[in-house]
């Protein structure tokens, strides 16, 4: 099964390992950014918005009535007080979507709702509480024994947002908060990035489908539904392309047609320098520019990106620990990248490691792990430091960080602080 050519096996194994910064930024110079669509504001939850939004009206756009009472003239209650009522002549009623004819003058007044618009010459709102009433010659009266400062109970023009304003910026993720600004200011069609097409296959001659029975040497491709969580996760379309054998022109072909449909391509498998890793060899071929095929990095040394046909195409391992860490360090960044995303990258928290770490290695590690918050302190629990990192799949579900622990450190005790990657929960959609 070799088709390789000896220089392409001397090549697989020389590798130059690069920093993880130094991968990510290769990869960053190569995204660009994706093509916009416009989607109902109903269907716009979790999609990034593809441009900048500005206030086309100050909010509140009217004079607001905070409560139920009546509007009045705040200088006419002037000599209000305990022993001293002011009466008001009722000339309206204003429910809430209703506006006055009426102008307010002195020794008038309408009874208005909360949340409707405040009438001309009126510059105070009292509660329907303070004021005691009357009916007098089929008129409406009331009355006030409190002296009301001008401006009570009414919200104006722009106390929130002011005409022209930005209001939400292109790269940000629509959730509640954007969704009730979108609204208010009538953004029916939200202009959108759209969800970058992921395409996902996995190589391995021994990989089953879910759907088939176990066999003597074969396990089951979970990877490629890891990593379709994933890229849903991040914001990007999945297209599964199922799982190939490790045939290298079988890989070849695969690639072409994933290549063509979608604007990445995820493979896992086959990136060390097995006899069968054709992954690593594919990247290395004249057609293809190989960005990277070694980092720093435990889990996912062999990582490798690369630029086919204008497109990134990233081969992550088939390790499912190491898979999952290289999907997080470089095709979640990239996923959100393209969508203008000012903050790709897992956020990085400081917290106390829980229990000691003592794995040391030469390369900088990601330790999957969890996170405990007591007396307002964030604690990292390593998922299993007993057990091998990488080929680990059972700690991927337990894991919402991930402890980074440098290389030049020889363990970590229990106690001390560490820097961690936060995982994201899923928040995109
Ligand atoms: N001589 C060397 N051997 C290895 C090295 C090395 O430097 N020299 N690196 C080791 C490290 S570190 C890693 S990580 C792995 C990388 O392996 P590959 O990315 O080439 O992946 P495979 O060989 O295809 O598979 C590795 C492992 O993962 C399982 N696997 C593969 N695909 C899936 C899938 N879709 N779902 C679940 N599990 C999958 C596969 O059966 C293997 O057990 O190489 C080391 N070796
Ligand atoms: O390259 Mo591997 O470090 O175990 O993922
Ligand atoms: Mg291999």
């Amino acid at each position: 099964m070799n088709s390789h050519s000896h220089d392409m096996t001397t090549a697989k194994f020389n590798r130059t390992a690069v920093q993880v910064p130094d991968a990510q930024a290769k990869i960053a110079a190569r995204v660009t950014v994706g093509s916009i669509e416009k989607v109902h504001l109903e269907s716009a939850h979790g999609r990034t918005l593809a441009e900048t939004i500005q206030a086309p009206h100050p909010y509140p756009f009217f004079r607001r009535s905070g409560m139920d009472g009546f509007a009045i003239i705040s200088t006419d209650t002037i000599d209000a007080s305990s022993d001293h009522q002011v009466w008001f002549r009722v000339i309206d009623e204003i429910p809430c979507g209703y506006t006055s004819d009426h102008t307010i003058v002195s020794g008038t007044t309408a009874r208005i709702m909360t949340g409707a618009q405040v009438p001309e010459g009126a510059d105070a709102v009292v509660m329907m509480e303070m004021t005691e009433s009357k009916v007098e010659n089929g008129e409406q009266w009331i009355a006030l024994k409190r002296h009301i400062l001008s401006g009570a109970n009414i919200t104006p023009i722009g106390l929130e947002v002011q005409e022209g304003q930005q209001l939400l910026e292109a790269g940000t993720i629509i959730r509640a908060g954007e969704q009730s600004v979108l609204a208010t200011f009538g953004i029916a069609e939200v202009p959108v990035f759209q969800r970058p097409k992921v395409a996902i296959f996995a190589t391995g001659t021994e990989l089953l489908d879910v759907d088939e029975p176990l066999q003597p040497g074969r396990i089951r491709n979970s990877n490629s539904y890891m990593l379709r969580s994933l890229v849903v996760e991040a914001g990007g379309e999945p297209v599964m392309y199922g799982s190939i054998a490790d045939d290298v022109n079988t890989a070849r072909a695969k690639l072409e047609e994933a290549i063509q449909d979608n604007d990445i391509v995820v493979t896992t498998g086959g990136v060390s320098v097995g006899d069968y890793d054709i992954m690593g060899e594919l990247v290395l071929e004249e057609h293809v520019e190989m960005l990277f095929n070694k980092v720093t990095m435990r889990p996912g040394s062999v990582t490798t990106a690369a630029i086919y046909k204008d497109k990134l195409l990233f081969a992550l391992s088939g390790n499912p620990g190491a898979c999952f860490v290289g999907f997080g360090l470089f095709v979640r960044p990239t996923i959100r990248s393209m969508q203008a995303d000012a903050h790709p990258y897992m956020e990085e928290w400081t917290a106390i490691l829980e229990e000691e770490y003592t794995k040391v290695n030469n390369f900088t590690r990601f330790v999957r792990g969890r996170t405990e918050i007591r007396n307002g302190m964030v604690y990292a629990i390593p998922a299993a430091a007993r057990v091998d990192e990488s080929s680990v799949m059972i700690t991927i579900k337990d894991s919402d960080c991930l402890i980074v622990v440098p290389p030049e450190k020889k363990g970590i005790p229990a106690g001390e602080q560490v820097r961690i990657l936060k995982l994201p929960s899923g928040h995109v959609r």
